[in-house]
């Protein structure tokens, strides 16, 4: 046992999208049979499908890619909190919890847990939440929904105020498992160099005290 928790969504083709992005496929481009020696596979699909970071690019074109994100945000010490299924999340949500020396922040809002469907509504991130996250040294925030802002936003105002204040933003995670505490977390993303989001392994190991 390595004591790591996997919090990834499994990648198949039941795998739920964004409402009208690419469905996730994979398929043989070569059999065993047909080569005489290997299968080889390929994989087609969004890059915010499952656990997944986003990229500043996504929401800004003058945004930085996925290439240029650095791994230290990915890989480090992480609290995980819990709220039960939030109307939103906002600092009275938080407002219990004591974020001093926390620089990763997963939150489990146990709002969207039918992961078998893409939601239809979910609870969004107060964009006021941004500045008192980064006041308290907060510089990577995941939650296990889809996405930081409503369903419907076109403005995207939680996204921009997060990466406005150098939060960034990892989305799909899955923490019904996970009890409240401080981790290691690991979700590196891939090198994508023109990236605009990447899916991540992500994996939590109870922090030794
Ligand atoms: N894939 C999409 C297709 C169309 C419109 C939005 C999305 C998104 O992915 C937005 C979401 N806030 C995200 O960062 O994952
Ligand atoms: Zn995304
Ligand atoms: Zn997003």
């Amino acid at each position: 046992m390595s004591g790591w928790i996997d919090i990834s969504q499994v990648l198949t083709e039941k795998i739920p999208v964004w409402p009208g992005d690419s469905p996730f496929t994979y398929r043989l481009t070569w059999s065993k049979e047909e080569t005489g020696s290997v299968n080889v596979g390929q994989v087609v699909m969004s890059t915010h499908t499952g656990t997944h970071i986003d990229a500043p690019f996504h929401f800004d074109s003058d945004g930085r890619r996925v290439i240029d994100l650095d791994t230290d945000l990915y890989i480090g010490n992480a609290r995980v909190i819990h709220l039960h299924r939030p109307q939103a999340i906002t600092s009275r949500e938080l407002s219990g919890e004591d974020l001093t020396g926390v620089t990763r922040l997963l939150i489990r809002t146990d709002a969207w847990t039918e992961r078998s469907a893409f939601p239809s509504s979910i609870p969004a991130i107060d964009p006021d939440l941004a500045p008192w996250l980064s006041q308290k040294g907060i510089r990577l925030v995941g939650l296990d929904l889809p996405s930081v802002d409503p369903l419907n936003s076109k403005a995207l105002p939680a996204h921009h105020a997060l990466n406005h204040h150098g939060i960034h933003i990892l989305e799909g995670l899955v923490l019904d498992h996970v009890a409240p505490g401080d981790y290691e977390l690991v979700a590196l993303p891939l090198p994508l160099a023109d990236g605009d989001g990447s899916p991540v392994r992500a994996v939590l190991k109870p922090q030794k005290t």
